[in-house]
């Protein structure tokens, strides 16, 4: 192809991604498209196609972003050469949502015709606005007897501000509209521009490792042309390869003969060095560079921390290789290693929030083949010692005694909460409960509002989701930025087991709910541990005054002798279920503990299970 010729092709891309809150149907307008345009065949149609990851499809939800090259052919005869890339919904994500946007020139908006504009859905218009988008509105799932797609199309307007009389009433399900959208994205969203003749500026803006293919980059090229047999160089790191492959996913693999401004697809050059290959670094040509960079990514500061631990303690080089082939794929990750009387060697890991944080351990785990034992997740916290020195603790064990400690800092969010009307209270008296301030409450439209309070992150994550879903019966919508420091009345708490401090278990909280938590947690870890053949005291303790305490009574009898043996099924279930717990077991010092007790303190009430929440 000359120069004249890929000048007329880049007229006829557009690359857009799709943003809504969570179940919205993101992944069933892309899987729509993928037929509509023949990318894949009815044979190899399957539902959620770009959640390429096993745990994606499993959870039903879109962790990674996704990229295909589609081509469509418009009502106005021309063929247009799509780049979709699709995002994740969940407020864990959200970095991945702007990447992904950076990459393009346009976004669909999607929202329910029956649920409405939602907490996600106005964060991510925003990070779309916020990248210069032109935004198709889409109001989906109208053939659901709730939909009001007239009164969501007014809220469109009125919450977030965009014309929305063109919005497409589309019905993902039965395949209404996507057509009328197809033609409204060769309308609304413009073409790339980007000098092909000009020095290669191609932005990385997601990597994966392929052990056959080395590191495969996915890149949104800015200006000029790359193709197989250049020399690239990454502008940051310095490191210099030369291309093996050049290629989009469409969605397989496939290998094309050049990438130039204006394409999003990837670019694979033998490279087994990780490192050098970051996320928001600009690739060149070694020969004839670029001057500058393209603005890279702003770097993600993790909310929650958690210490990582193999069970087998040999596995920790493994681990950490697995992190940083991980790290690869999710930029947003961090970790630096840490060392546990309890637990051994490890790692301390930062992660976006608790969804991130079982994501990844679950990765590492079926990718990787590793067993783990996760410890509690914790927030940083800023303290000021006494002597004046200020120290980030996002390790409870590592807090500093008592005597040493002037104040505390903890991070605060601001949060908004969308609810319909009738559960305002529900939602206000949780957020006192879990030490909210109350900000600004706005009407979104006659039956609900948008509530916003400053709230402590540490009670956020935990489980006041979780809490807020219940609470709404699933009505409730939450997305929250962080809102700085501030100083908060705070305690460590230490668990003993047979009067032995387990450091991984120890946990920081607000001294008004110390006595409550110690108590509940003493509780959960009596009927977590099993039993052994002595007895084991279980202490919850401030410093060395214990608050709570329990025991675990001495083991007797083979727990399998009370079950009426003739109920074979049951007996091998509880074998079963012993053999795995078994798997995931630490021993520490002279008690066994499983990793379910290292998770305990989140959860604080019997009937909580977070993990179901999301
Ligand atoms: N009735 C109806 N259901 C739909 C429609 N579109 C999607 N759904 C359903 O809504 C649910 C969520 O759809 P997804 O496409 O997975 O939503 P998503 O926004 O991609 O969700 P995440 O990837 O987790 O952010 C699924 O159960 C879909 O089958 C529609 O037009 N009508």
């Amino acid at each position: 192809m000359n120069l004249e010729e890929m000048r007329e092709r880049q007229k006829n891309i557009r690359n857009f991604s799709i943003v809504a809150h969570i179940d919205h149907g993101k992944s069933t307008i892309a899987d729509r498209i993928l037929e509509l345009t023949h990318t894949v065949t009815a044979r190899e149609m399957q539902d959620q196609l770009l959640d390429s990851m096993e745990l994606e499809r499993e959870r039903g939800i879109t962790i990674k972003m996704n990229s295909v090259e589609l081509h469509y052919d418009a009502e106005d005869g021309e063929t247009y050469i799509f780049h979709l890339i699709d995002t994740p919904g969940h407020v864990d994500f959200q970095y991945e949502v702007s990447r992904a946007l950076a990459a393009g020139e346009g976004a669909v908006l999607v929202v329910d015709a029956a649920q409405g504009v939602e907490a996600q859905t106005l964060s991510n218009v925003y990070l779309a606005l916020d990248n210069d988008l032109e935004i198709v509105p889409l109001i989906n799932k109208i053939d659901l007897p709730a939909a009001q797609p007239e009164v969501v199309r007014e809220e469109i307007e009125d919450v977030i501000g965009i014309d929305a009389s063109e919005a497409v009433l589309a019905s993902a399900k039965q395949g209404i509209g996507i057509q009328e959208l197809l033609e409204q994205i060769v309308k609304t969203v413009p073409a790339p521009d980007g000098e092909l003749d000009a020095p290669l500026k191609a932005l990385i803006f997601d990597s994966a490792y392929d052990p056959y293919r080395g590191v495969v980059l996915t890149v949104r090229v800015r200006e000029g042309i790359v193709k197989v047999g250049d020399k690239i160089k990454m502008m940051h790191s310095g490191a210099e390869y030369e291309v093996t492959e050049v290629g989009v996913n469409s969605p397989k693999p496939v290998a094309r003969e050049f990438l130039g401004a204006g394409d999003v697809g990837y670019i694979t050059a033998s490279i087994k060095d990780i490192k050098s290959t970051q996320s928001g670094d600009t690739i060149t040509l070694a020969t004839n560079p670029a001057s500058e960079p393209l603005e890279g990514y702003r770097q993600m500061t993790p909310m929650v921390y958690s210490g990582l631990y193999p069970t087998d303690n040999a596995k920790f080089t493994d681990l950490r290789e697995a992190l940083e082939k991980l790290q690869l794929n999710d930029a947003a990750l961090e970790f630096e290693p840490e060392t546990s009387q309890a637990l051994g060697f490890g790692f301390r890991t930062g992660f976006l929030g608790l969804l991130h944080m079982d994501v990844i351990q679950e990765r590492l785990e079926r990718e990787f083949d590793l067993d783990l034992i996760t410890t509690a997740p914790s927030v940083t916290y800023h303290v000021t010692k006494t002597d004046g020195e200020q120290v980030d603790v996002s390790n409870p064990a590592e807090m500093p005694e008592v005597s040493a400690i002037r104040y505390i800092e903890e991070p605060y969010v601001h949060a908004s909460i969308m609810v319909p009307n009738d559960y305002v209270g529900t939602v206000m008296e949780l957020a006192q409960r879990k030490r909210g301030e109350f900000d600004t409450m706005d009407y979104i439209d006659a039956a609900r509002v948008n509530v916003k309070y400053y709230m402590p992150l540490s009670e956020i994550i935990f489980d006041f989701f979780d809490k807020l879903k219940s609470g709404t019966r699933g009505y409730a919508s939450l997305d929250y930025e962080p809102a700085g420091y501030r100083q908060s009345d705070l305690v460590t708490i230490d668990i003993l087991l047979n009067a032995q401090k387990i450091d991984a278990l120890s946990f920081i909280v607000h001294r008004n709910f110390a006595a409550e938590r110690g108590r509940i947690i003493t509780g959960k870890l009596k009927n977590i541990i099993p039993r052994q053949n002595f007895e084991i005291p279980v202490q919850a303790a401030i410093g060395a005054k214990i608050i709570a305490r329990t025991n675990i009574k001495a083991y007797r009898k083979d727990v399998t002798s009370k079950i009426h043996t003739g109920d074979p099924d049951r007996r091998a279930k509880l074998l079963d279920k012993q053999k795995r717990g078994k798997a995931r077991m630490k021993s520490v010092g002279t008690v066994d503990v499983p990793q379910e007790a290292f998770m305990a303190v989140l959860k604080t009430d019997d009937d909580d299970d977070f993990k179901k929440g999301h």
